[in-house]
């Protein structure tokens, strides 16, 4: 079973989440991989829908499995599954421009994911001390809407409670009945499948996408690649040792 990020992992990092294309080659090498595997499932923080349109070709991958928003949604043969929204969610949305201006921030960005809602500093002149100010009183937003906070790469994102990428990949390989698994990620929220890839007893492999901008994965995972270039190499060579014969 292959289990795989999106951003940064399948797609390199820039300044518009909503310019994240997929790297050039990701889906024919995946297309390439998924007739030798169990399944390959996408583990992404993005709604699925956001990944098929950042992701052309994807579609097309035999067998794939989304699960975005951290799990919460599936998208399988062509249709998504997903409970209701949160309430929250709107409630944060709306509360959350007149708290930015009351911080003095610049160059935050929002994302409305629908079922979160990320706030980006990447494009702030100062994206750390910026990401630093933003911490205590988005926690607070987040708490009193009953969501919680995911750290990432220069973005915190206010999200429900109750799933996580460890979780999903977890319930995943179960249902399955996977019998390997080889998960490659890059950010924070990546940590969880990490521990979901350890906690399954099956033989795993953890992959790092690495980057300057996180460490915490590269000190865990068992290889590390040089970003989306590396990733797309390593399955590209994992699918070309399948066809040998
Ligand atoms: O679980 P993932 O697929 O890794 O999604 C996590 C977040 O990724 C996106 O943000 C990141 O990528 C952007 C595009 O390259 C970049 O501009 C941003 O700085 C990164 O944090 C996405 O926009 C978020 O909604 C996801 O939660």
């Amino acid at each position: 079973m292959i289990g795989l990020d999106f951003d940064g992992t399948l797609s390199p990092i820039v300044p518009d989440p909503a310019e994240a294309v997929i790297h050039p080659k990701a889906a024919e090498v995946l297309a390439d991989l998924g007739s030798h595997v169990l399944a390959v499932v996408i583990v992404t923080g993005r709604p699925p829908a956001t990944v098929l349109e950042l992701g052309p070709g994807l579609s097309d991958v035999p067998g794939l499995v989304v699960l975005g928003h951290y799990g919460f949604e599936r998208w399988e043969h062509g249709r998504v599954s997903a409970p209701p929204p949160p309430a929250g969610v709107p409630r944060t949305e709306a509360e959350l421009p007149l708290l930015l201006d009351s911080l003095g921030v610049e160059g935050v960005t929002v994302e409305d994911k629908g079922r979160a809602v990320a706030v980006h500093t990447r494009r702030s002149p100062d994206p750390d001390g910026t990401l630093a100010k933003l911490r205590e009183p988005l926690a607070k937003l987040a708490e009193k809407h009953s969501l919680v906070v995911e750290p990432g790469r220069y973005v915190l994102e206010l999200r429900p409670p109750g799933m996580d990428k460890g979780q999903a990949l977890s319930l995943f390989l179960a249902e399955r009945v996977a019998r390997s698994v080889l998960f490659a990620g890059d950010d924070l929220g990546d940590l969880a499948a990490y521990d979901a890839v350890e906690a399954s007893n099956l033989p795993g492999v953890t992959v790092c996408s690495g980057s300057a901008e996180v460490t915490a994965l590269a000190e865990r995972a068992d290889i590390v690649v040089d970003g989306p270039e590396g990733v797309v190499a390593l399955l590209g060579e994992l699918a070309s040792a399948f066809s040998r014969p």
